[in-house]
């Protein structure tokens, strides 16, 4: 089924419309939901969002959930016991599942109401990844609960961005290997970003450097930057900043002002520059994170393949009790 017929058939299951979308998942899935998560309490006056890792959304259920509320929640493998379980919970709560993952014999499937198996792999259009698909659903969500003014424009940025994508990827070919080389040897990144892209800047921390090269990295908000995390910056701490195109610049712009002044090692990934301006002002914003994930994994490839740690080497993911 279609993105825009599930909706719909779920919108007509309502007694009164989907009052609330829940985003639940964990790791890699849950960063792929924060653009959704951003979008909806951007542009939704009713629609209420949440944004939960998995575990919490079962042990501290929002009391909100109920037969009216979506829940949306992703899981790559499908079997991650925690997505697995929100999902069942989900379910006996009444709320209408959506489930989205890559393996069609997935756990996960076995509570969903709407199952979407999605693409995977460095040649499928990104279009088809999760997080453009769970910011389709919500654009549609918010569409037939409010109305959506500018529904058209999304579409067509949907349409444009892995065009912009495998542009992008050989612009910053040369500079990820360059970037790989001059940060081979470093131990702990800072990455920048805001709005939408908030969440990929905790993604790359998170499972680009932490998970899969075993480096030290912390997410920092550009607004929050001057909050108390800039009194560490000095010109021996590298920083990762990913520039948005659209409302956030201006944070981003305000950290970058200061780093140059204050910082020397400092990776910029900017979504102007890559192109993506060519997508219309209202809604460009919330495609920056869709640019930043693919482009993001060049630089990661680069830097796994010259530190000779292959971005799947666990110690204790699937090898221990946890
Ligand atoms: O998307 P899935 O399969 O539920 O996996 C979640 C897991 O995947 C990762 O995001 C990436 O390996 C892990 O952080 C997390 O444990």
């Amino acid at each position: 089924m279609s993105v825009a017929k599930v909706i719909s058939t779920i919108h007509e299951q309502t007694e009164n419309g989907i009052s609330e979308v829940y985003l639940v998942a964990c790791g890699g899935s849950l960063v792929d939901m924060y653009p959704s998560k951003y979008f909806l309490e951007s542009e939704a006056q009713k629609v209420v969002t949440g944004l939960y890792t998995a575990n919490e959304f079962v042990h501290a259920l929002p009391k909100r959930l109920n037969k009216d509320s979506v829940v949306i929640v992703c899981s790559h493998g499908g079997n991650t016991p925690e997505s697995v379980e929100a999902a069942k919970v989900a379910k006996q709560r009444g709320a209408h599942t959506i489930g989205l993952t890559h393996n069609k014999e997935a756990g996960l499937l076995k509570y969903t109401d709407h199952p979407f198996l999605y693409e995977w792999g460095a040649d499928s259009d990104v279009k088809n990844n999760p997080m453009a698909i769970i910011l389709e659903l919500v654009v549609e969500i918010l569409n037939v609960t409010e109305g959506y003014a500018h529904y058209e424009a999304f579409k067509n940025g949907i349409q444009k961005i892995n065009g912009i994508i495998v542009e992008g990827k050989k612009l910053v070919g040369p500079r990820a290997k360059a970037f790989a080389e001059k940060y081979r040897s470093e131990e702990l990144f800072y990455i920048l970003s805001s709005g939408a892209s908030f969440g990929h800047a905790y993604g790359f921390a998170i499972c680009s450097l932490m998970e899969m090269q075993w480096l030290n990295a912390a997410p920092i908000h550009s607004g929050e930057y001057f909050h108390g995390p800039f009194e560490v910056t000095d010109k021996e701490t590298p920083f990762i900043l990913m520039m948005n195109e659209g409302r956030t610049r201006a944070l981003d712009e305000r950290a970058l002002t200061f780093l140059n002044k204050y910082a020397a090692k400092v990776e910029v990934v900017d979504a102007k520059e890559l192109g993506l301006n060519t997508i219309a002002d209202e809604v460009v914003e919330f495609f920056n994170p869709v640019l930043f994930y693919s482009i993001l994994c060049v630089y990661r490839e680069e830097l796994a393949d010259i530190r000779n740690h292959p971005l799947e080497t666990r110690r204790y993911m699937g090898k221990v009790a946890y």
